[in-house]
């Protein structure tokens, strides 16, 4: 399980990789911190683009894990801020589901871009949690608290369809997702570029 990096023009794309659905285990978490603070690093780096191997973005908190005593050195939490404080415009492709921590990663970039197949929610309730990774500050800024709220306490998967019209996402698409998410960032850079 890792995040790996690769670079499209002057965008690096970094894919989170934890068969089957990504889900957010401590050492993926170590890596995807390492791979963006490098990609953050990088003068020759000018945007990110975040998504997720195997069909899927990312299914939130490796439950498998829950329990364990394990050392929490890297919290989604950390990652979050590290990723919202960031210079770059930081993209989320979206792909499969985006759910939990997943969607709490996604709610952290800049823009969101989903396939049309894709479902996000925050289904935390729905094993007795609440999201605590920043899900219940974003999301009701985003949306507002009516939708926002809606969402948390039903723990639903909610469609790419309507996440766009909620504001969750900001572009839907039906296919080539991680490259329209390489365009929104292109786009967005060429639009800072032009402002000054
Ligand atoms: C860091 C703290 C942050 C926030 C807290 C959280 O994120 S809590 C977790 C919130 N996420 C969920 O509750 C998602 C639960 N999973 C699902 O709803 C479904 O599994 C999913 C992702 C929609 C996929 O459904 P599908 O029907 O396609 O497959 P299946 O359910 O059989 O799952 C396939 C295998 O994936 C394993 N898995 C799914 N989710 C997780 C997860 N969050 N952590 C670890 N593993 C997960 C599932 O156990 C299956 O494994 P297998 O070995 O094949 O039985």
């Amino acid at each position: 399980m890792a995040a790996t990096r690769r670079l499209s023009h002057s965008v690096a794309v970094i894919t989170i990789n934890h068969p089957p659905v990504n889900a957010l285990s401590h050492s993926l978490r170590r890596s995807i911190a390492k791979e963006f603070g490098d990609a953050s690093k990088d003068s020759s780096i000018e945007a990110i683009v975040l998504c997720g191997a195997n069909g899927n973005f990312c299914a939130g908190a490796d439950i498998k894990e829950f329990g364990s005593s394990t050392l929490d050195s890297v919290s989604l939490n950390n990652i979050n801020d590290a990723v919202e404080r960031c210079q770059k415009p930081v993209v989320a492709a979206i792909e499969g589901v985006a759910l939990g921590g997943g969607l709490e990663l996604a709610l952290s970039c800049h823009y969101r871009v989903a396939n049309v197949q894709a479902r996000v929610g925050l289904p935390e309730v729905l094993i007795g949690i609440l999201p605590a990774a920043g899900g219940t500050q974003r999301l009701p800024r985003l949306i507002g608290i009516p939708a926002a709220l809606d969402m948390i306490v039903r723990g639903r998967h909610v469609p790419a369809t309507e996440a766009l019209q909620l504001g969750v996402v900001d572009e839907v698409v039906k296919a080539n997702t991680i490259d329209a998410a390489i365009q929104l960032a292109r786009k967005v850079l060429g639009e800072k570029y032009n402002h000054h």
